[in-house]
């Protein structure tokens, strides 16, 4: 197995590139034959609903599961060809509940996401130290760095979640439903902070939204799953449409314009008035 990290992408190489990929668990089959191709510093959300096998393509995009059938390539290499250390240098992954509330100081968690760097004593090269602080400093997190993570609220778990993947430098961030626990307030500033983040690191960002209103407000491009299959893909514009939300989620929706940007935002008709 090559340890050359190989991360730069040439022209033509899509840093994903997911093609005719499927899986099953047992009978069930979660995906079926999904091409996707992600180039460097795009923002992707993937929606659609429960079950459709969004956080499926995110393990396979991840490492953490194999396709059974179809392949994975990152930045030009079948993913199977990287070191799990190689992968954690370029991939970063944040879940929906990034934390458990552990006794942990906030600064030592946030360290941890060092640990791609680090050799067998546990010791880097570059100075890591550093890049802690920048985090620490770039989330607003430096008051509360000695604090304990359960003595946090949940919305500012997920901020030194968010530290603790940033620290980690990828040039890959996969998020699956990072918002789901945070109110209105803490959900737009957990967006807001990944997009300066973003704008400032030239990361590429692939996010499992629930909410099709960040997703539109946010993301560069959308991939729509259903039962397993891509069934969109395109930008906000031009998948936020009636037709396309009332057969992905089976809901009336009504479309608006945001006042501000003119994006696409949905309000959702009751079935019974
Ligand atoms: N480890 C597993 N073993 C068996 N079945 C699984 C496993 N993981 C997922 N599945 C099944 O595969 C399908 C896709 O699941 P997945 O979690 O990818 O969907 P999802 O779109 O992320 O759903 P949600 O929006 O509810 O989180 C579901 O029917 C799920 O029950």
């Amino acid at each position: 197995m090559s340890t050359n990290m190989g991360t730069s992408v040439t022209s033509n190489d899509p840093l994903i590139e997911v093609a005719g990929a499927g899986k099953m668990y047992g009978e069930h089959r979660a995906l079926h034959n999904v091409d996707w191709r992600v180039t460097e510093g795009e923002w992707w959300g993937v929606v659609g609903p429960n079950g459709s096998g969004k956080s499926t393509l995110l393990q396979l995009i991840a490492g953490t599961e194999q396709p059974g059938a179809g392949s994975i390539r990152i930045a030009g290499r079948e993913i199977t060809s990287y070191t799990r250390k190689d992968l954690s240098r370029m991939i970063a992954v944040l879940q929906q509940d990034g934390l458990p509330a552990i006794s942990y100081p906030v600064r030592d968690v946030v360290e941890m996401g060092r640990y791609p760097y680090q050799n067998w004593l546990g010791r880097e090269s570059a100075d890591g130290a550093a890049v802690v602080d920048r985090v620490l400093e770039e989330l607003g997190l430096t008051e509360m760095a000695d604090r304990p993570l359960d003595a946090l609220s949940g919305g500012q778990r997920q901020r030194v979640a968010l530290a603790k993947v940033m620290a980690q430098e990828p040039k890959l961030l996969l998020l699956d439903e990072p918002t789901t626990f945070l109110d209105i307030r803490y959900q737009l500033q957990f967006m807001e902070l990944l997009s300066s983040w973003r704008q400032k690191n030239k990361i590429t960002i692939v996010a499992v939204l629930h909410d099709l209103n960040l997703a539109a407000q946010f993301c560069d491009q959308i991939l729509a799953l259903r039962e397993g299959m891509c069934v969109s893909s395109g930008t906000p514009h031009s998948l936020m449409k009636e037709e396309n939300i009332r057969d992905i989620f089976r809901v009336n929706p009504a479309m608006v314009n945001h006042p501000d940007t003119g994006l696409p935002q949905l309000l959702l008709r009751r079935e019974h008035e």
